[in-house]
């Protein structure tokens, strides 16, 4: 890696919206480089992990060194691959601090969208050198001009500063190479210093501990070197370093300016922090200012299938927090579901992949609670607060077809469907993003669930005023279907204080677990008994009322579908 000097490096991203093509992109840009065989098969070569191909999205940012000649000089060309979905996020704006410039991706058909926008003023903020690509320049109703135009506009860029590319077909993508090298500047670093490093991302490998992906801003590290971590001042001995190209590649020696990994047996995630600065041992620096910590935007709580699985996704759930920091735990409890966490996500989307992730890389199966979001509740004497309707910001017409609007509006509202709603009633042309706005006062109630005049702690929620009618039925309802006759009558209601909004009733039975067994064998009428006694451990008792599990999930969904 001596070999470049700072001059010759080029450390950059790509971003773009959803589905605009970078993956596609950072595959042509591999094989031009000779760093993967030019085959029909590369396909989002960067997209490891299974979830990401299953989906065919990014959901991880991912780094590759590239090789690239060019008059006369080998540039070493360092590029990170960042996720387009808004609920990732938090993976582009880490990835940006490791880079001095940005290709800006935008479809030629669908021109800017929500996260075109929302990901260059990432870009503009952090300064970086910002290169516009047009891609899918072959489909046939491409527009790049109109784009191009849009681009003038809204981002004050020349529209000549546009390369206009296919990455499918591979057209003029090696001009997009040549311009990394021409506009975007080397790494400002200080290779005399003593070494500085930002770990920038990290992942977890179950034989080799933490793999930490870093970008060093002064010095060099070396195998063998004892580094310190300005987080924890832990000592560490570095067992390897290397380069990601795409996969890693040992090197003797990680110089400043340059991105790659390192392996310093850190085996646990309170010693893999994202964001942390690493340092030679005896010689302390000023730590690099890190990232602010990811604002989760909706909550769920996660258990086990079965308590005794608790240890074994307690290290999972740690595991996968290495690689997706963004994510917050809490331990929390539920006395119909046991021990578990109430884990914070970036969105829907990003607690879906979560799932998939801890059930496809660590095999753990779990139950997911109704997703909620933050409150704050004054608590007065009449409990209430003033609502609040989306108010509308601003409106810029991006060109003649197509408007930028800007709301202020409650997250539950926006939580659960409203991108569907958006996508259907705009025939999929709308696209949307969201940045939290703050707090803001609204008229929510706390509804009690009561089962024979008792309350279900595991089924109070908060929800708007207008809307706790419409709740409270639908989980009576809910409730009743699934809850098992007993042998006397139950009353369900929904409340809000002490008014009653919506009740239902379950009719008195016994189910007589033997009434098919006629006779005879008495080892199946055990066997029967047995069952049902060790059904019983999976009820909750709510007063005198036995509640199987299943009808707490089933409940808690209907809560997240109104
Ligand atoms: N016709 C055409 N299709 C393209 C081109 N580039 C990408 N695509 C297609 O567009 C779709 C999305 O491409 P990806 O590269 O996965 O997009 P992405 O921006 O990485 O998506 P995320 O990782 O989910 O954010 C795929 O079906 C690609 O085959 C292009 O130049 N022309």
């Amino acid at each position: 890696m001596s070999r470049f000097s700072v001059e010759n490096i080029r450390n950059f991203s790509i971003i773009a919206h959803v589905d605009h093509g970078k993956s596609t992109l950072a595959d042509r840009l591999l094989e031009l480089t000779g760093t993967i065989d030019k085959t029909k098969n590369n396909k989002q070569v960067l997209d490891k992990l299974q979830v990401e191909r299953e989906r065919g999205i990014t959901v991880k940012a991912q780094t590759a060194s590239l090789f690239y000649n060019w008059e006369g000089k080998q540039y070493l060309l360092n590029l990170i691959d960042t996720p387009g979905h808004v609920d990732f996020s938090y993976e582009v704006s880490r990835s940006l601090s490791a880079c001095q410039g940005v290709l800006l991706v935008v479809d030629a058909n669908e021109g800017i969208q929500a996260q075109t926008v929302a990901n260059f003023f990432l870009a503009f903020e952090a300064q970086l050198s910002v290169i516009p690509v047009i891609n899918k320049i072959d489909l046939k109703n491409a527009d790049p001009e109109r784009v191009e135009k849009q681009i003038e506009k809204v981002f004050d860029i020349p529209s000549d500063e546009c390369i206009k590319i296919s990455a499918k077909l591979g057209t003029n993508v090696e001009r997009v190479l040549q311009a990394v090298i021409e506009r975007i500047p080397p790494p400002k670093v200080h290779r005399k210093n003593p070494l500085r490093a930002l770990v920038f991302d990290s992942t977890f490998d179950q034989y080799r501990g933490v793999i930490a992906n870093v970008a060093l801003f002064d010095g060099v590290v070396s195998k063998g070197d004892k580094i310190v971590s300005a987080h924890t001042k832990k000592i560490h001995e570095v067992n390897e370093v290397g380069v990601l190209n795409p996969n890693e590649q040992p090197a003797h020696k990680l110089y400043a300016g340059q991105v790659g990994y390192l392996i310093a047996g850190m085996k646990d995630v309170t010693e893999a922090q994202i964001g942390d600065t690493l340092y030679l041992h005896k010689q302390p620096v000023e730590p690099l200012p890190g990232f602010k910590s990811a604002k989760p935007m909706v909550f769920a709580g996660m258990y086990p299938i079965d308590q005794s699985e608790y240890n074994n996704l307690k290290s999972a759930i740690e595991k996968l927090t290495i690689n997706d920091s963004s994510v917050t735990v809490h331990r929390d409890s539920s006395l119909a579901l046991g021990a578990g966490w109430r884990l914070g996500f970036l969105g829907l989307l990003h607690m879906e992949v979560f799932n998939q992730r801890l059930e496809q890389e660590y095999n753990a199966s779990v139950i997911l609670t109704t997703p909620t979001v933050p409150y704050k509740a004054v608590l007065s004497s009449a409990k209430l607060i003033k609502a609040r309707r989306a108010v509308q910001k601003n409106m810029i017409f991006i060109d003649q077809n197509r408007v930028m609007l800007k709301y202020l509006f409650p997250l539950n509202e926006i939580v659960v469907d409203f991108y569907d709603s958006l996508k259907s009633l705009s025939s999929g042309y709308a696209s949307f993003d969201y940045e939290d706005a703050g707090y803001q006062t609204a008229e929510l109630v706390k509804m009690d669930i009561l089962l024979n005049g008792n309350i279900v702690e595991e089924l109070v929620t908060i929800v708007h005023k207008d809307k706790a009618h419409s709740v409270g039925k639908a989980v009576c309802e809910r409730l009743k279907d699934s809850l098992p006759r007993q042998l006397f009558e139950i009353a369900i209601q929904a409340a809000i204080g002490s008014k009653i909004i919506a009740r239902e009733t379950v009719k008195a039975y016994r189910k007589n677990v033997l009434a098919k067994c006629y006779g005879g064998d008495i080892t199946r009428k055990m066997k029967l008994l047995k069952r049902q006694a060790e059904g019983k451990k999976k009820l909750r008792k709510v007063g005198n009322i036995e509640v199987p599990r299943d009808a707490f999930i089933k409940v808690l969904k209907t809560q997240s579908d109104k």
